[in-house]
Parts: structure tokens; sequence; C-alpha cells
């Protein structure tokens, strides 16, 4: 399998180049140059496999210059670090399939793909003897995932930056009590978006790249969305068994575009789903896109579901490539467009193959609340108010077939939200009331790409 850019001047590069290049040198994202086809067959022998097992076959599809046996080491040392027999289980609440994602070290669903990339980075770094400074931006889950993916490995210096003030108070304190020396999370006065340009303008930045053995962690990392894809097909199995249905719906709470993306590319293999269903909080610059053709940038709110606050999502580029059909300078006129007027519109023609890949709703807060209330009122599950916000956008613009809904992080993580949404209800959790007086370790720092860069020069040799 190769792999190439969406804006067209890197191609023919290897999986373990890919991985290693994270955002593409000429600015955009890598892609595989083509998406396997399953067999009937091929679907039938998977449904019967465990979560592992499925994880193993998928990835090797993409990852074909791992050996398979390292392969097959390397996704098992990453599920073992989960507390679920099924790692991604899914459990029927009322009429609803939860695919609950958070029983990893984190509490998220970003631990499925970060603690694989963890040792995948490990591997490749200990195989080619070089270090690697990771940068990544986080608006809330992702920081503390990748911080516990690469945590305790050799060689690795991370640096996560996150908005200040607009994470959960839980969240921030996954981050900031890790103080291993190679570890540096920023607080950035501005909001994930100014966050995720500068990393992707230190990126850009090929020299320092280069010197600075940069890697990414975010899912402008293709590792990031190819093992996302896996528990797409795990739940497909898993509702078919129960129901015998020939498709699915997916309700995917959506920020950055990484998590419902995986879920397009699960389709295109072959994957028996319905239109894929884009659930946005307020931020909801995706839901004018799918609904309206109107991709334009407005400002970052802070929201109850805050690793949505996003405007500009990342893994859009990929899905304008296959929008466009694979016409690269396409997609190149496209995004110079939205750098310089903030927005890019979709002809009736496109907007009708859009449709035909998604469909969505916008849920804002107080909707949110209400569907944590009486969710929980109704069934007794506790929703994360992420999850809340697929849920409720299902409700509005569901199809008729059974309903998979991505629990994409614990109640536990939102604190705040779950006692405005239930009075006097906390969901305690261990894991995290240990964090509780714990030592932190956090810059402020205002943003600005030649501070961070200064900081990853000042502490590169660490690790
Ligand atoms: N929602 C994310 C934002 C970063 O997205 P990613 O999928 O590209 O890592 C978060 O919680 O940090």
């Amino acid at each position: 399998m190769k792999y190439c850019s969406t804006r067209g001047q890197v191609r023919d590069l290897s999986f373990s180049d890919a991985v290693m290049m994270g955002l593409a040198s000429d600015g955009g994202l890598l892609l595989p140059e083509q998406i396997p086809q399953l067999t009937q067959p091929q679907l039938e022998s998977f449904s019967r496999l465990s979560y592992t097992d499925l994880a193993y076959e998928i990835i090797s599809l993409y990852a074909t210059d791992v050996p398979a046996a390292d392969l097959r080491r390397l996704v098992n040392t990453s599920y073992a670090s989960f507390n679920h027999p099924e790692i991604t289980p899914v459990v029927k609440q009322d009429d609803v399939y939860i695919l609950e994602l958070f029983h990893g070290p984190t509490l998220a669903f970003k631990d499925v793909a970060l603690q694989f990339l963890g040792n995948l980075f490990e591997y490749y770094l200990i195989r080619d003897n070089r270090n690697l400074n990771i940068i990544g931006a986080t608006s809330g889950d992702t920081g503390s995932a990748a911080i516990a993916g690469v945590r305790g490995k050799k060689n690795i210096n991370i640096f996560i930056l996150f908005p200040f003030g607009r994470v959960s108070s839980v969240q921030e304190m996954q981050m900031t009590t890790v103080t291993d020396d190679n570890v540096f999370n920023v607080a950035i006065d501005g909001t994930f978006d100014d966050a995720q340009a500068i990393i992707k303008e230190i990126f850009n930045d090929q020299q320092f790249k280069q010197t600075h053995a940069l890697g990414s962690i975010n899912s402008i990392n293709w590792v990031r969305v190819l093992a996302q894809i896996v528990y797409y097909f795990y739940a497909y199995f898993r509702v078919r068994e129960q129901t015998a249905c020939e498709q699915v719906q997916f309700s995917v709470p959506t920020g950055n575009f990484g998590d419902i993306f995986a879920g397009y590319i699960a389709g295109k293999m072959g994957l028996p789903t319905r239109r894929f269903i884009l659930a946005t909080n307020s931020n909801n610059i995706l839901c004018r896109f799918v609904n309206e053709g109107d991709y334009s940038l407005a400002d970052v709110h802070h929201s109850l579901s805050p690793s949505m606050d996003i405007q500009v999502a990342s893994n859009f580029e990929r899905y304008l490539y296959y929008l466009y059909e694979g016409d690269t300078a396409a997609v190149v006129t496209a995004m110079d467009r939205f750098k310089k007027t903030g927005k890019i519109t979709f002809s009736a023609a496109l907007q009708t193959k859009i449709q035909q890949d998604f469909v969505a709703a916008s849920v804002d807060d107080q909707q949110t609340l209400e569907q944590i209330s009486s969710f929980y009122h109704h069934t007794g599950y506790l929703l994360d108010p992420h999850t809340a916000v697929g849920v409720k956008a299902a409700s509005k613009v569901g199809e008729d077939v059974p309903l998979v809904c991505l629990a994409t992080a614990h109640p536990a993580k939102f604190p705040e939200a779950i006692n405005k949404a239930i009075k006097d209800k906390r969901p305690p959790l261990e894991i995290i009331e240990r964090l509780r007086g714990l030592p932190r370790r956090c810059e402020r720092l205002a943003a600005d790409a030649s501070l961070i860069k200064e900081m990853v020069a000042r502490n590169s040799s660490k690790s």
C-alpha cells in the first residue's frame, strides 16, 4: 500500500514514511492510494473475530510494510491497556446501540488509535535508532490520550497545546498531572483552532521539522483514522448479530472530522451503512456544509461539549479529495480559497453528492443538557455531553434502521456538564479521583508559533 497527499505533490510513500511524515510536506493530508475493498466472504470471516484480531486484519491491509508478527504484537499490546474485554463494547439502551469507546486509559475514543500510534512510534524509533518530538493540539481529549500513548517511552518528547480555560477541569487535570520530564503541556491564549493552526504552521516549516524530528499525533496522522475504522466494523457485526439487519446507521459527534471520516472510509471498504449522521454542537460549520453547501468560518463558541469546539476541521480536506474524485488541483484551489476568504461554497451537484454520504444536525447546549437528563431518567444510562449531541442529532435526522451512537468519552470527564443536566449527579470514577491533589505542570503562552518553536528547540534533546 502506498500513500499520497491530497495536494498532489507527495506520492508513493510507504506506510512507515506516511506515519513519520504526519502532515504531508506539501501541506496536504496523506491518504492511501487505494481503499481496499472487502469481499463478502472476508466480511463474514471478520464478523467472527475478536476486536483485537479484527484490528490486526484491518490495519494489516494498510500497514503493508510492517512484518505480520510485529504488527500482531503492536496491536495486542495496544489493546491490552483497555479495561473491557471487548475493547469497544456495544450496549443497547432503549432503542439505541451505544458504541462505548471510552474503555481506554484516558476514557475517550482517542485511546483506540493513540495507544496503537504510541507503540508504533516506539517501534520505528528503536528500529531506526532515532528521536522524535511530537507536537499536537487538543480541544480536550487528544492531549491526554497522546500523552498516555507515549508515556514512559524512550526517545520521545511530547508538546501538547490546549486552549486555556476551554477544556473541562478533568481533561486539563488528565494532561497537566503528567509531570514527566519529556511531557510539555502548554495552555495557549486562544482557541483550539489557533492551536491547530500553530501546529500546521510549524509542520510546514520543513527545515524545522527535519532538524527537530517532528511527529504528529493529531488526526492529521493517517494512523489515527486507520485505527478508528476498526470499531465501525466491530459495532456493525455486533448489531447484526442481534437484529439480523442488513444496514446500520452511525451517529458521530464531530469536531475535527477525523472520527466520522474513519467511518466514511469503512463505508468505502464495504461496511453496510446508511449515510453517517454528522452531529455538531453550536460550532456547526460542518453541519452547514452538509445541509447548505456552506463551509464558512464563524467564531469558535465555548460549549458544554468542548472537544468539539472547533471550526477548521483537519480531515475535511481528506473528504474533499474524494468529493473532487482525486482531483488534487481542485483540493488546492478550494483550500487556498478557504485560507484567503474563510469560505468555500459547493454547487448543487456537489451538495447532492455530499448528502449521499452524510446527514447532519447541530445541537445546542440546552438540548444537550435535556438529552443527558431525559436519557438518564428513561434508561439509567449516563451520556457524556458529546455522546448526547450524537444521540440528539440522530433523533432529529436518523433513518429507519438500527442506530449506533458513538459514545466518544466517559461522562466522568465532564462533571460540570453532568451536574448541570442532573442536579447533584456526579459521575465519580476512581482513576479520576486519584488525580486530584497531584502536582501539575503546565506553561501558559500566547498563541504564537515562534514561542512554541523556541520551546521545542530548547527541550528537544531531553528525552
Ligand atoms: N477533538 C480533539 C481535537 C483534536 O482532534 P484530532 O482528532 O485531530 O486529534 C480533541 O479532543 O483534542
